[in-house]
């Protein structure tokens, strides 16, 4: 399944006591970014989530498609502008994003599995009323359709689990009147791996992960730290909702919250079984 013989090497010499501490754990992965629109990478993901799968731990994708979305509405004429990192959805944009993430890319990640061996399920957060959600009320603007998660109902999830299905969702949420919501897919990943208590949260994006002001690497953060930088600028912009989304979910006893470079071939599979892994570590303070 793996052609490449230096990490095939890794796996096999450090993933065993890997496998067995995380077999029947849940793993959340926020799938976005590079990894998810290079069809290499793409084929790579499906078959390292595949192998979790095989090897006995539960993960659960949740995917973005930001760019996807705004493909569409441009070929449609429909403007489409972000405030705080979220899109502006009114009603026509809603119907956008709903038939494009619940439709085309879930369909996708779907079908990139079951090809590479698994037995993905593509859900929308409507599916067993998995999203409950309500509007985003930030800084007084309104942002229209765009949701936060209210309540999860994690039973569909875990009916999947045991009958070894893998779980892909897409990030839209139903009010109590039944209407969608657009929730921004790094909020997704989080709410749901706080709601099934998952041993890890894996954050996919196109940068290294967090970096400091002279651009190292973070390899790990403790809370206090990751505070700090956010109180002080160093980390910003789209960056600021993974990692707050980070601590939520450790805070709310997910045992590791990880930032991953999604660029990186198998990033999932070095993080998952190997020592060093990828990307930046966001763990509570001791
Ligand atoms: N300390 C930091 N480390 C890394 N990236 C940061 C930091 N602070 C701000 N950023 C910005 O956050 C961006 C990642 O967020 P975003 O583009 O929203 O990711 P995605 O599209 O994967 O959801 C980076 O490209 C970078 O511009
Ligand atoms: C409210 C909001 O902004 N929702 C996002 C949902 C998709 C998403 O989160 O996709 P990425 O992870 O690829 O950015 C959007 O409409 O683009």
């Amino acid at each position: 399944m793996h052609k490449d013989p230096h990490l095939q090497a890794r796996i096999l010499v450090e993933a065993l006591p890997y496998m067995q501490r995380f077999h029947g754990r849940t793993i959340v992965i926020k799938y976005g970014g590079n990894a998810m629109v290079e069809a290499r990478l793409q084929e790579q993901f499906a078959h390292d989530v595949t192998l979790m799968k095989q090897v006995g731990m539960n993960p659960v994708v949740v995917h973005g498609g930001g760019p996807q979305i705004g493909i569409m509405l441009e070929r449609l004429g429909v403007p489409s502008r972000f405030e705080g990192g979220m899109r502006v959805t009114d009603a026509v944009t809603m119907e956008v994003v709903e038939m494009v993430l619940g439709g085309r890319v879930n369909k996708e990640i779907v079908q990139a599995i079951n090809r590479a061996g698994g037995r993905a399920v593509g859900l929308t957060g409507k599916d067993g009323g998995l999203l409950r959600a309500r509007p985003l009320h930030r800084d007084g603007v309104d942002l229209g359709l765009v949701g936060e998660v209210t309540w999860v109902d994690p039973d569909v999830i875990r009916l999947l689990d045991q009958g070894d299905f893998i779980p892909v969702v897409a990030p839209i949420g139903v009010g109590s009147l039944g209407e969608s919501y657009n929730i921004n897919a790094d909020l997704v990943a989080g709410a749901l791996a706080a709601t099934l208590k998952a041993e890890k949260l894996i954050l996919m994006t196109n940068v290294a992960g967090v970096l400091d002001q002279d651009g190292q690497l973070r390899a790990h953060l403790e809370a206090a730290e990751a505070n700090r930088m956010m109180t002080d600028g160093r980390i910003h912009g789209g960056m600021l909702p993974k990692v707050q989304c980070c601590l939520d979910a450790v805070a709310a006893g997910v045992k590791a919250s990880h930032i991953v470079d999604g660029r990186v071939p198998h990033a999932l599979l070095l993080e998952i079984f190997t020592d060093a892994g990828v990307g930046t570590l966001i763990s509570e303070s001791p």
